[in-house]
């Protein structure tokens, strides 16, 4: 590592090749990680058991949201690279589904031992392709490597049942199957966790897997895969293609379309998710669909104020305003809403600082792309042309980098955009209300169905409230509600199915109904 006209240039060898790895500050997070990243930061697909390039011999560029500098090139696949590694699925799920969950466990368990260990080298990948800040990416790997733990040790209970026959002559029982081959494709703004909350379900059910990452943060995936690879993981049973946006359809068609993967599991868009399922209608696929969400944050007159708005500072701008649980739409009641704004403007001043997320004390990193502030920029100048008022910020950060700088805006009204879209920014959008229904009916008048929070410190309003919110998951005076032990999944076009908590394996376990005819004595 050496430095260049104030930048620090580092050297990444990534399969043989030379990457220059260039930022004003990597140098924090580099000293942190020593120079390991490079060895686990790959240029080739991973599929049975090889680091492999596309046929076509095609790469595209992988780069750093916060500088715009090329981290390096993967693969760019195809659809007929995709059929090979579903090809080398199906072959690896014939002698993987006959494991011993006991295995399939202790292979998982060292899976998650390794990112432990590499924790660094793995925050540094996030950072440096997806540019959260540095204490957050090393917070996914925490929360990333939890996955393959939870389902190390899910994978001995999947039990079956024994039902009481209604025939003397009949025994019935229910046994609990891998489904087959898993087709993955997940988004980027948890590059691991989004992966491990899939796979360390499904290796520990039975399942094989391919998945293709997002083309903006392919090096996570690979990354995993080196240590899957080291963990045990036989050649076959985790494959990961790369592709560019360009590719990202012909193999999703791939994937829905090919007899031999048996289920989907999507995280990203409800656009994307509505898409794929279309196309599983032609083999009757199983699917899991983790889609987009319109969260609201409702703060009633009962509640602890201080405690609500560090709520809502974590709801809110955690990783940037991008998650898929971000508070949407800040509903406050109308006794509080003043005194909340404020103490939130004052939060916001006070706690958040915008740039590159290795710079120390940033919290706010860039968002992916240009696209992204494209369309934040958009949503905020629409809701003050129809009447919200700007607090704090409402503008880009001057200077190179997708940054937006963080927003607050008062007086917004539940017709307007950016209250009706998934903002996926740092805009935090306050709507004032009067009454609980009121409350509850703006939260649920949306096609959106996957977090919810609220604050009361009224009991028996904290049960209404949480009864009549049509959301798969609500907060009650609490903001950070993901875990592994979390059952995380969406109602109405948020999505089907859940991932993580008791239920996450049954998404990778198909019922068998057997029945056994017994010959009984006279
Ligand atoms: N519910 C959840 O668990 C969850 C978690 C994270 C993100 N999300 C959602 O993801 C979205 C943000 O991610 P995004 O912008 O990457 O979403 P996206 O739907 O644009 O992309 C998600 C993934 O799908 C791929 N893709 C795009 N078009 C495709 C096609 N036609 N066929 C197959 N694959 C295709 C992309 O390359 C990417 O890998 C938000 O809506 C967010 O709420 C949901
Ligand atoms: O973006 C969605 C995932 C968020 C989480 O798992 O906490």
């Amino acid at each position: 590592m050496y430095l260049v006209g104030g930048f620090v240039t580092s050297k990444v060898y990534s399969g043989g090749a030379l990457l220059l790895v260039k930022s004003r500050n990597l140098f924090p997070a580099l000293r942190m990680a020593s120079t390991n990243v490079a060895a686990l930061q790959k240029d080739k697909a991973y599929v049975d058991g090889k680091w492999v390039s596309a046929k076509s011999g095609k790469t595209f560029e992988v780069t750093n949201p916060s500088t715009g500098a090329v981290l390096g090139s993967v693969p760019d696949m195809d659809r007929s690279d995709a059929q090979a590694a579903v090809d080398a699925a199906y072959k690896s799920f014939q002698s993987w589904k006959t494991t011993l969950p006991k295995e399939r466990s202790d292979i998982l368990r060292r899976w998650f031992e390794l990112c432990v260990k590499h924790k660094k080298e793995l925050a540094t990948l996030i950072t440096l392709e997806m540019g959260k800040s540095y204490p957050e990416s090393e917070g996914e790997i925490a929360y990333s490597a939890n996955f393959l733990e939870w389902y190390s040790e899910e994978a001995r209970r999947t039990y079956g049942h024994v039902t009481p026959s209604s025939a003397q002559n009949k025994r019935v029982m229910v046994i609990k199957q891998p489904v087959g081959v898993v087709a993955m494709i997940t988004p980027w703004n948890f590059p691991s966790a989004m992966l491990t909350r899939k796979m360390g379900a499904a290796l520990a059910a039975g399942c094989t897997v391919v998945a293709r990452p997002a083309e903006d943060t392919p090096l996570s995936a690979l990354a995993l895969c080196q240590l899957a690879e080291q963990a045990g993981v036989p050649p076959g049973v985790v494959n990961v293609v790369t592709s560019s946006r360009d590719n990202a359809s012909p193999i999703g068609k791939e994937f829905c379309e090919n007899p031999l993967i048996s289920k989907i599991s999507f995280t990203g868009s409800c656009n994307v998710g509505k898409t794929l399922l279309s196309q599983c209608a032609s083999t009757v696929k199983k699917t899991s669909m983790e889609l987009g969400g319109n969260a609201p944050f409702i703060v009633f007159d009962s509640a602890d104020v201080d405690k609500a708005i560090q709520g809502v500072m974590f709801a809110k701008f955690r990783v940037t305003g991008q998650t898929c649980i971000c508070a949407n739409r800040i509903l406050v009641q109308e006794g509080v809403y003043d005194k909340f704004v404020q103490a939130l403007a004052k939060a916001i001043d006070s706690q958040l600082k915008v740039g590159d997320g290795f710079e120390p004390g940033v919290t706010q990193g860039p968002l992916i792309n240009k696209r992204a502030v494209d369309k934040v920029e958009s949503l905020v100048n629409s809701s003050v042309d129809q009447g919200a008022k700007v607090v704090v910020g409402g503008t880009r950060k001057e200077g190179a980098g997708n940054f937006y700088n963080p927003t607050l805006l008062r007086d917004v009204t539940t017709e307007m955009s950016v209250s009706t879209e998934e903002i996926f920014g740092p805009v935090a959008a306050c709507i004032k209300f009067k009454t609980e229904e009121e409350a509850v009916t703006i939260a649920n008048s949306t096609r959106y169905g996957l977090a919810s929070y609220f604050y009361t410190n009224d009991i028996s309003q904290s049960y209404r409230v949480s009864e009549a919110l049509e959301f798969g998951m609500v907060g009650v005076n609490e903001s950070a509600m993901t875990s592994p032990e979390t059952t995380f999944g969406g109602w109405k076009e948020s999505g089907l199915g859940t991932e993580g908590g008791k239920y996450g394996i049954d998404e990778y376990l198909a019922l068998k109904n057997i029945c056994y005819g017994i010959q009984h004595k006279a």
